[in-house]
């Protein structure tokens, strides 16, 4: 098995953070990206993440011994629709990050050529944010890695992708397609439909309540962080998930028909009983071992009230080269202290700024 071209469909979040931890580990190979979205692509050249870029599927398919399909789930199995008419003149791996696997792979098995085999994965890590700008070679550090086996890949193909990507320092387990898709269906696609859900319900209510989204502090922030996240790649993904889903959804309203029938009951107990139950099991979720990086780096610093103090805030970054993927004013009430959201690029640069500008005594930082 070769390893000398690798192409990497989608240089986004996902297929960007894939590249740069080949690239760590295995410098001798060449990484061809292809995209859409020009601004990833010549970023990812920039950033050396790859050697070359290309617009033409086919061709890139043709050289490569490896490819990565990491484009929302819909794209992906279209990209296997067209390798599957190709005529591949040596052997070729497929694997792909689609957050479902079972109707990926069962397409998969249904129109790869015969020298081209499958193999499902899906790195258990990622972000609300999008595009190679969010591309991190540690993102899946510790992260779990799951690979989706197809009837005709073998041990030793297994073995060499998972030392293609050794880079990532993820943790690499195997499980089939189904059950990998009723678990991430519960801790994953599920509570991304709510956290869109609680957010829709607030922007109807606080159209009579204009103050809400002033006073939503920590816990709303929490609980929808996710609702960020981009949306072609979440159509795909319940759509995807469909029958599973619509379970879970069936479930998650009894359990909160419940919650309401305990309410109407002034029932104390119960509901006691549920909270302290839910924070049981909370606790009793493994956590990320050390060395677990999240996969954003939020700084939150309270600014005075002041023209300019966003700018200042800024030049302060700038001088020590800290780059930001996003600033965003998340509280500005006139004459009080206002909050501002930095996103950067990584831990160190989070610890940088933070040491900068408190530093400066001007400035509160905090993480969360
Ligand atoms: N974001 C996460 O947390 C996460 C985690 C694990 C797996 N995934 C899966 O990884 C895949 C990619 O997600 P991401 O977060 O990197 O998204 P992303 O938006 O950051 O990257 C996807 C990239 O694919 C490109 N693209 C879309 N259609 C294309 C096409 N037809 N041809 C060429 N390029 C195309 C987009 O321009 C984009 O740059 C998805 O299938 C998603 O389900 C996401
Ligand atoms: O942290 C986030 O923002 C994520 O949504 C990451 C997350 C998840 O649900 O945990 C999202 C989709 C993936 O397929 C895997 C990971």
């Amino acid at each position: 098995m070769k390893r000398e071209k690798v192409l990497i469909v989608g240089m986004g979040l996902i297929g960007g953070s894939i590249a740069l931890a080949i690239r760590q580990a295995h410098p001798e190979v060449k990484i061809i990206g292809m995209d859409t979205n020009e601004d990833s692509l010549t970023l990812a050249l920039q950033k050396k993440a790859i050697d070359e870029k290309k617009d033409d599927f086919s061709e890139a398919v043709i050289q490569s011994d490896v490819v990565f399909l990491c484009t929302p789930v819909r794209a992906t199995i279209e990209f296997l629709n067209k390798i599957s008419s190709l005529n591949l003149k040596k052997p070729l791996i497929i694997t792909d990050v689609g957050s479902t696997k079972l109707e990926i792979s069962a397409h998969a098995e249904k129109v790869l050529p015969e020298n081209a085999v499958y193999l499902g994965g899906h790195p258990m890590a990622g972000s609300h944010k999008s595009g190679f700008i969010a591309a991190d070679p540690d993102l899946f550090e510790n992260a779990y890695y799951i690979f989706t086996r197809s009837k005709s890949s073998s041990d030793e193909q297994l073995a060499f992708l998972k030392d293609l990507l050794k880079g990532t320092r993820a943790k690499f387990v195997e499980m089939d397609a189904g059950t990998h898709d009723e678990i991430t269906g519960m801790v994953s696609h599920l509570p991304h439909i709510i956290s869109s859900a609680l957010v829709h319900q607030n922007e109807v209510f606080s159209e009579k309540f204009p103050e809400t989204n002033q006073l939503a502090a920590g816990g709303f922030r929490d609980m929808t962080r996710i609702a960020a996240s981009d949306p072609t790649m979440w159509t795909d993904i319940i759509l995807s998930n469909r029958r599973i889903l619509l379970h879970r959804l069936e479930e998650w309203q009894e359990e909160v028909a419940q919650v309401a029938e305990w309410l109407k009951d002034s029932d104390q107990e119960a509901i006691f009983d549920f909270f302290a139950k839910g924070r049981e099991i909370r606790n009793r979720l493994p956590v990320f071992k050390e060395g677990a990086i999240p996969a954003f780096h939020d700084l939150f610093v309270t600014v005075p009230d002041h023209p300019g103090s966003i700018a200042d805030v800024t030049n302060i970054l700038a001088k020590e080269n800290i780059s930001l993927i996003n600033l965003k004013i998340i509280e500005n009430r006139e004459g009080i202290m206002g909050t501002l959201q930095l996103t950067l690029k990584s831990k160190k640069d989070l610890a940088l700024a933070k040491q900068m500008l408190e530093n400066t005594r001007q400035y509160e930082c905090y993480t969360m």
